[in-house]
């Protein structure tokens, strides 16, 4: 048996960025004392999620965010996928998720690769390469349990980018992630679903909670579906942390009893790393 405790903290996030840091802190401290082994936080946890304020709230590495998350993970004995923060890089903005072991060590850091530039009429518009730069690598790293895999939200929507993870070893795939109420209520759980039965792996999407008094209200409803494609634990709209069991031995077993990956025609067709 290769089970795992993953904790999802689906904070809300305010304009005081000193008061996001505590209140993840206070959320790592719960998920961890309740028996998470993988901690997770959502996308631009330490930020509101609005380009205005990436530049502002960017960090160069080490910054005072991702140092807190190394000490924590330390002092706590967990791993913590700490969600997404604006990384600050000469004159570039990134959207970057930095994970750390436990023993604090950084282990990944993905920076968002597929940017978030849309415009629904009536609903959402939204434009992060005004902004930020583009990351250009999948990030996969070893942990005691599995290989997990590491992308930002909007990166999701590309079977491609999911399916390389795969490919590299992913047994789950981590998403910090803010649909909204355009593209959440239509999309983020076929989405998830869809991504963990393609590659049949436990696929975890980890939202801020909603809050209103920015322009951009997030979905929420943080999840975690199995690699049959069954949701097993989503929250709703409010702050909470979500836990979940996962049992990693049925990676194995569906991949076996249902086994898509082997029945992929490379021959005829193959997802690749240029
Ligand atoms: O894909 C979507 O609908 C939402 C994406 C998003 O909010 C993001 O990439 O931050």
């Amino acid at each position: 048996m290769r089970n795992v405790k993953a904790g999802i903290c689906q904070m809300q996030v305010e304009l005081d960025k000193s008061m996001n840091l505590q209140k993840a802190e206070n959320m790592i401290r719960e998920a961890a004392g309740n028996g998470s082994n993988i901690v997770i936080l959502p996308e631009m946890f330490n930020c509101p999620y609005d380009t205005k304020y990436f530049s502002a709230f960017a960090e160069a590495y080490p910054g005072d965010t991702a140092s807190m998350l190394s000490h924590l993970a330390k002092e706590l004995g967990i791993y913590i996928i700490g969600g997404s923060v604006p990384e600050k890089d000469g004159d570039a903005v990134y959207n970057t998720s930095y994970s750390f072991d436990r023993d604090g060590k950084l282990i990944g850091k993905h920076r968002k690769m597929h940017l978030f530039d849309i415009d629904v009429e009536g609903g959402v518009r939204f434009k992060e390469s005004d902004v930020l730069g583009y990351g250009q690598e999948a990030t996969v790293f070893d942990t005691e349990y599995c290989k997990i895999g590491v992308a930002i939200c909007y990166d999701m929507r590309f079977p491609e980018l999911m399916r390389l993870m795969c490919k590299a070893g992913a047994e789950i795939i981590v998403i910090p992630a803010a649909f909204n109420l355009t593209t959440g209520p239509a999309h983020w759980e076929i989405t998830v679903r869809t991504r963990a039965l393609d590659n049949q792996v436990y696929f975890i999407a980890a939202s801020s909670s909603r809050n209103l008094d920015f322009t951009y209200h997030a979905y929420g409803h943080s999840c975690i579906a199995n690699p049959w494609g069954a949701i097993i634990k989503e929250a709703d709209e409010k702050e909470c942390i979500l836990y979940g069991e996962l049992d990693l031995d049925m990676v194995q077993k569906v991949r076996k009893e249902l086994p898509l990956l082997k029945h992929l025609r490379n021959d005829i067709y193959e997802v690749c790393k240029k």
